[in-house]
Order: C-alpha cells, then sequence, then structure tokens
C-alpha cells in the first residue's frame, strides 16, 4: 500500500503535533504573556526618564516604577520559563510519536527497499534528523510567536506616540535585510545538501563498523578508513564553504540591524530641534527602540530553523510514504495450513536481468518435510523469503490454504511461522530475553524449557550471568553455533506451526552439529517443515525434496526417485558423498 505524500513537510508535522496542540498552545499563551510582561520594564524606564526630566515626583514615585520594572522582568522570565517547559514536554512527545511511526513503518516495509539502502541513512534520519527538530519545535512556536508579537506592539505604542519616529526605528531592519536575501534564499538548498553529505558520513560509519570484521581480517583498514575519511571531509568541506559564503552577509546584517539609533538619534534630533518632537517623546523613542530589533533578529533566525525543518521533515515524509508490503490489518481465517506456491515468478529488482525465481510450482503439506537443495544461488532462500512474507511475489500466487499471502496480515503470517537463518540475528540484551523474543508472554521457567530442549541449557548456564548473561552486539559474544541454538528455542518458545530452516553450513564440528541436529528433530515435531538443505544426507528422509535450478524448480520428489529421475541431483549426491567420504 503506498501511502499519499503529504503535499506539505510542514502539513505532516502538524499531523504528528496534533495529538499536542494543547500544550502548544497554551506555551505560545504563556509566551505572549512572558512578551507583554518583558516590554514593561521599557515602558517603566521611559516613565521614570520622563518624570526626572518633568522633575516629577519624589523617590516613591521612582522606587515604584523600578518595582514595576523588576516584576516585569521577573514576569517575563517565569513565563517563558513556563512556556518553554510546556513546548518541550509536547516537542519530546511529537518527536517520540515520530520515531515510533518510522521503526514501525520500516517493518512494514519490504525487505528489498530496507536492504538496498545502507542502514546508516535510516539511522540518520530516525536518530539526528528527529533529533534535529528539537530546538526549533520547543522554541520556534513560543518564541517566533513571542518575538514577532514583542516588536509589534513595541512598534504600535511608538506609532500612537510619533509615527515618523515609528518607522524611523525601523529603517534598519530593511537595510540589514538587502544582505540577507541571498543567504536565505540559498538556505533550503544549503541545508538539504548538508543532509545528504551527514547521511554519506553516517552510512561510511556504520559501514565501517558493521565490516569492522572483514577490515581487520583482510587488511582492508587503510581502504575503507579512506572511505569513511573521505565523507569526514567533505562534511567538513561543505560546511566550511557553505559557512564562508555567508560570513560577509551575516556580519553586515547582524551590525546593521541592531544599530537603530544610528537613525532614531540624528533624526529625532532634527525633529527635536524643529519643535515637532518634544523631548520626553524623544526619549521614550529613543529606548523603546532599543528594544524592537532583537526580538525581530531572533524571529529571522527561526526562518532558517523552519527551512531546515523542511528538509528533516521531507526526509520522514519520505520514508512514511514509501511503499509497503500489501497486507491487511485484519487476521484472516486459515483453515488448511497447506502452503501452495502457484507459478510464482519473482525479481529482487524492476531492472534485473534475470528473474530470481521464475514460474515456480509447489505445494507443502502439513506436517511433513520438504527439502529445497540446488546449486548455490539457484534461488531455495528466495523461495523461503517468499513464503515468509519478506517480499511479495512478482507473478503468480502464493496461498496458505485458500487464502492468498497477500491477505494475512504480517502480524498473523509471523505468528505461523518460525524462520531460522542460517545465521541468526541476536539481539544486545540478556540470552534470557533474546531467546523470550519468540514468544514475549513466556515465563522464566518457559524461555528456560525451550533452551533445554534445544540443547543450550548447559551452555547457557556455563556462562557468566547464565541466563542474564547480555550477548553483545548481533549475539557478538557467542560463537556460531551457540546462535544457532539460541534461535532454535527462540523457534521453539515460539511454537509456530511451519518451521522454516536455512541448514547451517558452518559449525560443522561432529559435536556441535549432532546437538544442532537434535534440538532441530525436537523443534519440527509434528509440524510442517521447509528446510533449506546445504548436505544432502541429512534431507534424504524428506517427504519430498524440491531440487532448484536457476530459479525453477527441475525435479520433485523423493530422495530415490530423484536419484532416478534428475542428472543434476545424481550429481550433486555424488559430489556430496565424495566430500564425505574424503573427509
Ligand atoms: N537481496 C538480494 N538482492 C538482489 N539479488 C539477490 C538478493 N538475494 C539474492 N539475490 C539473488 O537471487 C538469486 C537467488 O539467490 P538465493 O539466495 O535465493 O539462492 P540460494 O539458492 O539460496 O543460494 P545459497 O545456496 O548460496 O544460499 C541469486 O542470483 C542471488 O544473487
Amino acid at each position: 500500500m503506498e501511502k499519499e505524500k503529504e503535499n506539505n513537510p510542514i502539513s505532516l508535522l502538524r499531523r504528528f503535533a496534533r495529538p499536542y496542540k494543547g500544550k502548544f498552545a497554551a506555551s505560545v499563551f504563556l509566551a505572549v504573556l512572558g512578551v507583554a510582561s518583558g516590554l514593561v520594564p521599557y515602558l517603566a524606564v521611559a516613565r521614570m526618564v520622563v518624570g526626572l526630566l518633568a522633575g516629577e515626583g519624589g523617590i516613591s514615585f521612582y522606587l515604584f516604577w523600578c518595582a514595576v520594572a523588576a516584576a516585569g522582568y521577573l514576569g517575563k522570565a517565569l513565563l517563558a520559563n513556563w512556556s518553554t517547559t510546556i513546548s518541550h514536554t509536547a516537542t519530546f512527545m511529537t518527536l517520540r510519536d515520530i520515531r515510533k511511526s518510522l521503526v514501525s513503518k520500516l517493518s512494514r516495509m519490504p525487505m528489498g527497499a530496507l536492504l538496498d539502502t545502507p542502514s546508516g541513512r535510516y539511522k540518520d534520519v530516525i536518530v539526528d534528523r528527529v533529533e534535529g527538530l528539537e530546538p526549533t519545535l520547543a522554541h520556534m512556536l513560543p518564541e517566533m510567536t513571542a518575538s514577532i508579537l514583542g516588536p509589534i506592539l513595541l512598534f504600535v505604542f511608538l506609532f500612537v506616540l510619533d509615527w515618523r519616529m515609528a518607522l524611523v526605528s525601523l529603517i534598519t531592519l530593511p537595510v540589514g535585510m538587502i544582505f540577507m536575501v541571498h543567504v536565505m534564499k540559498t538556505y533550503p538548498a544549503q541545508y538539504a545538501g548538508s543532509v545528504e553529505v551527514g547521511k554519506r558520513m553516517n552510512s561510511a560509519v556504520v559501514e565501517y563498523i558493521g565490516g569492522i570484521e572483514v577490515i581487520k581480517g583482510f587488511n582492508q583498514s587503510a581502504r575503507s578508513y579512506q572511505k569513511y575519511a573521505d565523507a569526514v571531509n567533505d562534511n567538513a568541506a561543505y560546511f566550511y564553504n557553505w559557512m564562508k559564503s555567508c560570513q560577509l552577509p551575516h556580519a553586515a546584517f547582524f551590525a546593521i540591524c541592531p544599530a537603530t539609533l544610528t537613525t532614531v538619534l540624528p533624526i529625532g534630533f532634527f525633529f527635536y530641534a524643529n519643535g515637532s518632537l518634544p523631548a520626553p517623546e524623544f526619549i521614550t523613542v529613543i529606548i523603546l527602540s532599543l528594544g524592537i530589533i532583537g526580538p525581530i533578529l531572533t524571529a529571522i533566525n527561526f526562518t532558517d530553523s523552519i527551512a531546515a525543518m523542511g528538509t528533516v521533515v521531507q526526509q520522514v515524509d519520505d520514508i512514511l510514504s514509501a511503499p509497503e508490503l500489501g497486507r491487511p490489518t485484519k487476521d484472516a481465517k486459515i483453515s488448511d495450513p497447506t502452503i501452495a506456491l502457484k507459478n510464482v515468478s519473482f525479481s529482487y529488482h524492476e531492472n534485473s536481468a534475470e528473474p530470481a525465481l521464475c514460474g515456480v510450482d509447489l505445494t507443502i503439506r502439513p506436517g511433513t518435510v520438504t527439502a529445497l537443495v540446488g546449486p548455490s544461488g539457484s534461488g531455495k532462500s528466495t523461495i523461503a523469503r517468499l513464503i515468509a512474507g519478506f517480499w511479495d511475489v512478482t507473478e503468480g500466487e502464493i496461498m496458505i490454504g485458500d487464502v492468498n499471502l497477500m491477505e494475512i496480515p504480517q502480524r498473523q503470517l509471523s505468528s505461523l511461522i518460525s524462520y531460522v537463518a542460517q545465521d541468526n540475528y541476536l539481539f544486545d540484551d540478556t540470552v534470557r530475553e533474546n531467546i523470550r523474543m519468540g514468544r514475549r508472554s513466556a515465563s522464566d521457567a518457559e524461555v528456560e524449557a525451550a533452551a533445554k530442549n534445544a540443547g543450550c541449557d548447559a551452555f547457557i548456564r556455563g556462562l557468566e550471568h547464565g541466563y542474564d548473561t547480555r550477548v553483545g552486539g548481533a549475539g557478538s559474544h557467542l560463537s556460531g553455533g551457540e546462535r544457532q541454538r539460541v534461535a532454535i528455542a527462540r523457534a521453539m518458545l515460539k511454537d509456530a506451526p511451519i518451521v522454516i530452516l536455512d541448514e547451517a553450513t558452518a559449525y560443522t564440528d561432529p559435536e556441535n552439529e549432532a546437538e544442532i541436529q537434535r534440538s532441530v528433530s525436537r523443534l519440527v515435531a509434528g509440524k510442517t517443515l521447509l528446510v533449506i538443505a546445504h548436505r544432502l544426507s541429512t534431507v534424504t528422509d524428506s517427504d519430498q525434496i524440491v531440487l532448484v535450478n536457476k530459479g525453477r524448480v527441475e525435479a520433485n520428489g523423493k530422495h530415490e526417485e530423484l536419484l532416478a529421475a534428475s542428472e543434476l541431483y545424481r550429481t550433486m549426491w555424488q559430489a556430496h558423498i565424495g566430500v564425505r567420504d574424503g573427509a
């Protein structure tokens, strides 16, 4: 299901912020009160100066206005603080929701799209870019509103006092802006470019760390490091050049805009001298004009952040609107768990020269053992992955009973199938939690029972903290064979009626292999088993052996039948026997 792309990135952000709009509104309201409060000291000072000039009042008059100014400052600080606390709460909730949506989206996307994108790119958007929205989202709404509203109030006040001087107090702003027009115009494109170089850097570092074993093993560190170093250098160079091109206009803008006195003083003096601007008004204008530009500059600074936010939200939208595996949400009624592939063809990429599978027909009856055999790259894993629903078929259909796989929600399919890959990913958590992933509701006793059944209880108890030992990133603290057995325990706990097993070619020391074989036979007892077999001798007893060659089913039958009927199978069997005998 391809989701509609939001036509405006900000409307996507608004959708995520909607549940917290009460909080955002409260923060804006408090910020506005804060601004009003922040103007009080200016008015108090102006009133005092005017009083001073008129020789008005005694000490109590000045103490009163000092107290009013202090109350204004205090009110401004408290209200601004309260406002940002609320806006931060709402922002973090919004960012949490965005991240949750992104991660849940990844689970609905076809594996192909995920595999074709370096994981560093997703991490860049989900972690770093989304985090980058925080300052803008939390500060922009209250502070930008306040920063615009404050000067407007001051301007109105000045305008009422003397409209000419109100306009004079703003002259530096358009003059300064002339320098910034180009910088602001190019900002969105420049920022989008910076996101791209950032993504490249992220991908390079994730790849470097992910492949560190190969890099060390093949002494490739210099070359791989070079790729990372280039990405870092590109990133630095990009920002350097960008900043260099902005430096002068920035400096001019920030020097000119706040210099309101350069216009207010001479022009005000001219009006004062010709008698059209009385001294008290002149002084009030001088004082108030000092407070008019600062907040406007803050608001202008936010326009950069808005452009940057647009780019980030665009990236989020690109992921959220990516095509999904077409699956309904309502459970399908499956009365007969027979799996049938009907004329299935599949290509990993639209422009692939050769399809990975072509016209595959295959029926897997409940409670039987089916072995997929064939040369490397023939399409065995592809068949298994399509049945597990990782990809959608390009042509033909896969049925479970009389229900098309596309009509089965991914969650339901996943509860029907346990997929035990060759090298199963373990999460950086305890052994116990890794096994419990098979069934979140399982008790500790059930987890341990599954481990016993999978033949890994003894080795787990031998670990430093037993079941509470952490397995390291991707299970790196365990051996390949141990990881395989933990994955089998996980699948046992899940107790799905269909098991797909990518038979491990590695970890074949006899003791480990026998242990794994025993665990597998306990795992699959009474279930439908589809095994991708790399060693033919392990599957000679299967109910059916499917010989896959160049993406097609070349032959199908029992071991003896295939020996009699298929030249390729005979050759593979001879080669296998030869290796075994020679071993
Ligand atoms: N993620 C992928 N993207 C693109 N092509 C792929 C992908 N995975 C596999 N292929 C290609 O699809 C074809 C079938 O691969 P598959 O992994 O199904 O073969 P296999 O029979 O399981 O091989 P092996 O026994 O070596 O594991 C191969 O040509 C392979 O290069």
